[in-house]
């Protein structure tokens, strides 16, 4: 099955075939719609004898597409991810035999997410004569469908933390009061084009993001009153009750598959949202990255912290560090084993709000020892390890008010380090990432990747740069999608 929840079969002939909707183990009838030199894409036609790992599932919403392995076992779910990892990283990455342990799941695995993006559609708008705008459908406000634009609108969903979702109600009846227009992307016009949910479950903070195309959205009070109501009345039985505690409106103008633009405004209450987590809080602004599903985050750092081995004493590189969650929480770990010492964590992450986030997160949780660079990783990283000191003449040129090299440059440099952290995005690292760790001659690399591809592909280019493959533990970060994260220790030769 691909990550996407399309079935990978054969015909009779041997032919491999593309199905969506059929599963590991079905026997279908399916009908040709595009046959290639080597595979084809099929259409399910019947059911011939169904996969005894084939469920009814949780969700009556039969065409979205935020489930592609929504009628999969869940333990079978955890299977195909922990082999899809094991069997890339053999074949991308050259690891014979692969050491990759058991992939830790979720006891239950539901309304585990803490950041729902749900566009906002109307099924397009009419102007009236006289120049009157009208929504031509009702507001939906839910998920794309499987490989379309088109909005389901989602009363509920079993990955979504309830909050987002009675956020989402608050925001249709509001809508339709008020004859809001949603956003038609077919004619660039309309008001609200995406709703952003993000809780705090620790805590039970909320921030709701509106994504809107346009200055600003009339009655916005009446709005975030609802809003207010609606994530103050989840039952204590769904977890709740929420607070709502910050609201922003975002400005993205113009035909654009981004969910965001440009301008990002606080419109009510504080600017951060605070999350605990274990021993440790943090804070957190609309557009830093935060993992998605926090209870799984505490299984993957403990894991990285295990793979990090540290002592006390070591300098640790957190690269791609958002709000500084990794390395603080490493720290935290030396901190109850009484081992701190003078270990320190630089962070590196391309972020402005997410460093500023990181910063406040060290103070917020007492580390005096953590330290961040704002810019990209592939220009950070060579200035922090140049033995030039050009990094600390930058910085000392900004303490004398003169231009530095760019304005983020903080002046830190650091002649080597005992263990590297990469987090990268989806798209992994670039190899002048890599060629820099590999020189700063770490002891260990602790690899955290949500694809397996890129982590194989860069698996390959640190092994040839001196680092051998040891283990990866898979995490299932988010179940019954075909996504997975996969913790990975590499260590020099
Ligand atoms: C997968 S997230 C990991 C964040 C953090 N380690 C955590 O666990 O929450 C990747 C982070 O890399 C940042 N990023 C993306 N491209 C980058 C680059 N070229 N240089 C530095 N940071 C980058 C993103 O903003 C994001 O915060």
């Amino acid at each position: 099955m691909t990550a996407e929840g399309q079935g990978v079969g054969k015909t009779d002939e041997g032919m491999t075939v593309f199905v969506r909707g059929a599963l590991p183990g079905d026997v279908v009838t399916a009908e040709l719609t595009k046959v290639k030199k080597r595979y084809a894409f099929g259409r399910l036609l019947f059911m011939e004898e169904p996969s005894i790992d084939r469920t009814d599932g949780f969700c009556t919403y039969e065409d979205c597409g935020g489930c592609p392995y929504g009628k999969l076992t869940y333990e079978k779910q955890l299977a195909l991810k922990e082999n899809h990892v094991r069997e890339t990283l053999a074949r991308l990455g050259g690891v014979a035999e692969p050491e990759v342990r058991d992939i830790v799941g979720m006891e239950t695995p539901y309304h585990y997410r803490n950041k729902a993006s749900m566009p906002v559609s109307t099924g397009g708008i009419i102007t009236r004569k006289g120049g009157v705008v009208e929504n031509i459908g009702d507001p939906a406000v839910g998920f794309y469908r499987a490989k379309s634009h088109d909005v389901i609108d989602c009363g509920t969903c079993g990955l979504q933390s309830p909050a987002a979702m009675m956020a989402a109600e608050a925001l249709r009846r509001f809508m339709d009061e008020d004859n809001i227009t949603g956003y038609d992307p077919k004619w660039d016009k309309g008001l609200m084009r995406h709703l952003v949910v993000r809780t705090a479950f620790g805590t039970g903070e909320v921030m709701v993001i509106l994504v809107i195309n346009g200055k600003g959205i009339p009655n916005v009070a009446k709005l975030i009153e609802y809003l207010d109501d609606a994530v103050a009345s989840v039952p204590e039985s769904e977890g709740g009750p929420f607070s709502l505690e910050s609201v922003y409106i975002n400005v993205n103008r113009g035909k654009t598959s981004e969910i965001y633009g440009d301008r990002t405004e606080n419109i009510a209450g504080k600017r951060t949202i605070d999350e605990s987590i274990g021993n440790m809080r943090f804070e957190i602004s609309p557009m830093s990255f935060y993992q998605v599903n926090p209870w799984q985050m505490e299984e993957l750092y403990s894991k990285a912290a295990e793979y990090a081995g540290l002592k006390g004493g070591e300098t640790v590189l957190d690269i791609y560090c958002g709000a500084g969650t990794i390395g603080l929480w490493l720290l935290e770990d030396l901190k109850k084993k009484d081992a701190l010492g003078d270990t320190e964590v630089i962070g590196i992450e391309s972020v402005k709000s997410a460093v500023l986030d990181a910063n406040r997160n060290a103070v917020i949780n007492d580390m005096v020892n953590a330290r961040y660079v704002c810019g990209r990783a592939e220009e950070e990283l060579t200035k922090l390890l140049c033995k030039d000191d050009k990094s600390a003449k930058a910085g000392q040129e900004k303490e004398a008010g003169q231009d530095s090299e760019t304005s983020d440059d903080v002046g830190l440099h650091v002649d080597h380090a005992d263990v590297v952290i990469l987090d990268p995005p989806r798209s992994g690292c670039d190899a002048s990432v890599l060629e820099a760790v590999a020189k700063a001659r770490p002891e260990r690399i602790v690899y955290v990747s949500c694809d397996p591809a890129t982590l194989a592909r860069d698996v390959k280019i640190l092994g040839e740069a001196g680092y051998d493959f040891k283990e990866a533990t898979p995490v299932d970060m988010f179940p019954w999608t075909g996504h997975v994260e996969t913790v990975c220790l590499m260590s020099r030769k």
